[in-house]
């Protein structure tokens, strides 16, 4: 990549979160934001060359500057680009009609059982032409760099064949191609049983392991194996055939774990060495101790208990536990139709006791990790893409503080401007 260098100058404060891209961060490390005030990143080539003071890096390239494209981040706060690490951004249609249903009493799994919710997505998804997907997904991730937002896992899941789940998995690898935001790709065709197969989950399973599987991993179309591990849906034993199978085929495993009920989902995560555990409303203070003992990075979804009026996971407790904590939209057409991960942020704080730093850190780094990019993104560090963010405030309290406002100013993509607000 060649072009101008990119100098982004003294910010009141930058976020670096230095040190942090072998493993994710846990406990009392989750609040170490290593914070520069001041601070400048000098990019070239797509890359992070040097962050420091602006004295630092004036400096190191002071007899550089003219050939910089300059931008002046005084008064403003910069951080590591956000990752969305749970994300069901590929489908078709949309489902507002379900929204009164639940404000008048049906729960999720009752208008699921009637063949709303996935499966209503999942007929809208099987009927839409690839490239209707596309442009309505294009939309949603447009808005999602709107936000600060450079990187976003995506799962299939509502095609339920081996046809509309590749469909809609190709949609993903093209946006991962066209679009400046990074779109890293799971397969969940283990998202709902279809109703072609309602009392016949096993035959279902035995499909996603046998044909959706191997062809997914022979077309290099997914890096992840999701499954929603719930009463009613899949079993801990079905998830855990289907999540074996994945590993085999090279792909590595993510589970929706304990969302309605406490289930056996956190503990099956950390039994099979899953890479998150996503969800976990109702997940188990065994299943928790032992995600934080092998290491699973729990994927917590505040914005979805928010939207179900759900009650939300304990965020406190697990970072507490040392669970290596990350936060997530979820956006999807049902249960959490948003693409704001900084209001996520200010939930993670307000609704389930965590700190401004540490919600920050789950939204950058630890999200990383989560789709295993912890080593390339989620932090400002020399050799890392330069996936940067500036935001109209001063300083990281006041991203949280200030809540409901969308602050992206400025969004860096690999070393280039990819949005500039107005
Ligand atoms: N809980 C299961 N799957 C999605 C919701 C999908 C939908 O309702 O369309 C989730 O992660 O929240």
């Amino acid at each position: 990549m060649s072009g101008k260098p990119l100098y982004i100058r003294n910010a009141s404060q930058l976020v670096t979160l230095k040190g942090s891209s072998d493993a994710p961060l846990t406990g009392k490390a989750m609040e170490e934001l290593h914070l520069i005030e001041g601070g400048s990143v000098w990019v070239e080539g797509g890359v992070i060359q040097s962050v420091g003071t602006d004295k630092k890096i004036r400096e190191r390239y002071g007899s550089r500057l003219a050939e910089a494209e300059e931008i002046d981040a005084t008064g403003r706060l910069v951080t590591p680009g956000l990752v969305d690490p749970h994300t069901h951004l590929v489908f078709a249609g949309s489902r507002e009609n379900e929204f009164e249903m639940r404000l008048k009493g049906a729960s999720y799994m009752e208008i699921m059982n009637t063949g709303g919710g996935i499966h209503a997505t999942t007929s809208a998804t099987r009927e839409a032409e690839a490239e209707r997907i596309y442009k309505e997904s294009r939309r949603r991730l447009d808005q999602f760099l709107r936000h600060g937002v450079t990187t976003v896992e995506a799962k299939s899941g509502y095609g339920l064949s081996l046809e509309h789940e590749l469909k809609q998995l190709e949609v993903a690898v093209e946006l991962n191609r066209k679009h400046p935001v990074d779109v890293v790709s799971t397969f969940m065709g283990a998202h709902a049983v279809p109703v072609a197969y309602r009392g016949r989950p096993d035959e279902f399973v035995d499909e996603v392991v046998r044909e959706m599987i191997p062809e997914v991993a022979r077309r290099g179309v997914a890096e992840f194996n999701d499954v929603f591990c719930e009463r009613g849906v899949f079993t801990p034993k079905q998830s855990r055939r289907i999540l074996e199978a994945g590993k085999e085929y090279g792909l590595a495993p993510k589970i929706h774990a304990d969302e309605i009920e406490p289930y056996g989902g956190a503990e099956l995560a950390a039994e099979i060495g899953a890479v998150s555990a996503d969800h976990l409303l109702k997940a188990s203070s065994e299943g928790i101790r032992a995600m934080a003992e092998k290491g699973v990075v729990a994927v917590l979804l505040p914005g979805t208990a928010f939207f179900l009026m759900a009650e939300m996971a304990d965020g406190r407790k697990m970072v507490d536990a040392g669970v290596p904590v990350a936060l997530s939209t979820d956006c999807n057409p049902g249960s959490s139709p948003t693409v704001s991960l900084p209001l996520i942020m200010n939930l993670g704080c307000l609704k389930m006791g965590m700190t401004p730093a540490e919600v920050l850190t789950a939204a950058t780094i630890n999200a990383a990790h989560a789709i295993r990019r912890g080593h390339e993104i989620g932090s400002i560090e020399e050799g890392k893409k330069a996936d940067l963010v500036i935001f109209d405030v001063a300083n990281y309290m006041g991203l949280q503080y200030f809540y409901g406002s969308n602050h992206t100013e400025v969004v860096v993509k690999n070393g280039k401007v990819v949005h500039r607000r107005g």
